[in-house]
């Protein structure tokens, strides 16, 4: 469940920091931005976290330097392999958004960038109910995503994407599951979240969820 897209980072690790550092012309508006990005996610959480597809270990890198103890969770094995030759002394395991173990008793939030579209909106709102149970009063979702206002301004995307050319990124949002602020609000509301949107670039936004 929620694993659908995993084999796709077997192709993608090896080229994925030239698309985040915007050499990608396809998805330089998607990564425009993502130092800072990854700082917005850094600065809004403390303690023992969980980072959720920690891909090549960027957002970790962060949170390390910020002296957060980060316990990582990847489901693709080139990716998590990636993560843990760069921070050998941190845990890296094999799970996912719904199916994970971070053997710890105590965490404090959980954390991803570019990741919670993997899980249609029925398994986002699941796997947020079990984050609520798993988190202290006043612990912490923060994720950042592409997101849209409406399925209208997706669908507006989409045809952007189309008419100039990059099918790729068209293409990915048409097969994942990039969902809007309206639904998102109501799944961490019914998961027992107050949460807060900030638009980062014209694809990502920053969920800052409270419980
Ligand atoms: C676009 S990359 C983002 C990597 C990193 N977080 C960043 O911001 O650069 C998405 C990552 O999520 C992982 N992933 C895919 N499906 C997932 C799932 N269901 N649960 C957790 N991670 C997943 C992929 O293997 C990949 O490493």
């Amino acid at each position: 469940m929620g694993r659908e897209f995993v084999d796709i980072f077997d192709e993608w690790a090896d080229s994925y920091e030239a698309s985040v550092s915007g050499e990608d012309p396809e998805y330089r508006d998607v990564f425009e931005g993502y130092e800072n990005i990854l700082d917005a996610v850094t600065k809004r959480v403390s303690g023992t976290i969980v980072e959720f597809g920690t891909g090549t270990g960027n957002l970790t890198a962060k949170l390390i330097e910020a002296g957060i103890s980060v316990i990582g969770i990847e489901p693709n094995t080139k990716m998590r392999q990636a993560t843990a030759m760069r921070f050998p002394f941190m845990k890296v395991l094999d799970g996912d958004l719904l199916q994970f173990e971070a053997e710890t008793e105590s965490i404090d939030a959980f954390v991803s960038t570019y990741v919670f579209h993997h899980l249609t909106d029925s398994e986002k709102g699941e796997a947020l109910k079990k984050y609520a149970v798993l988190l202290p009063t006043n612990g912490k979702v923060v994720f950042a995503d592409t997101a849209f206002i409406s399925e209208d301004a997706k669908q507006a995307q989409i045809v952007k994407e189309r008419a100039r050319g990059f099918h790729h990124v068209a293409d990915d949002l048409e097969r994942e599951y990039y969902t809007t602020i309206p639904i998102l609000t109501k799944l961490f509301n019914e998961a027992g979240f107050q949460v807060q949107f900030t638009q980062m670039n014209d694809f990502v936004w920053l969920m800052d969820a409270i419980k």
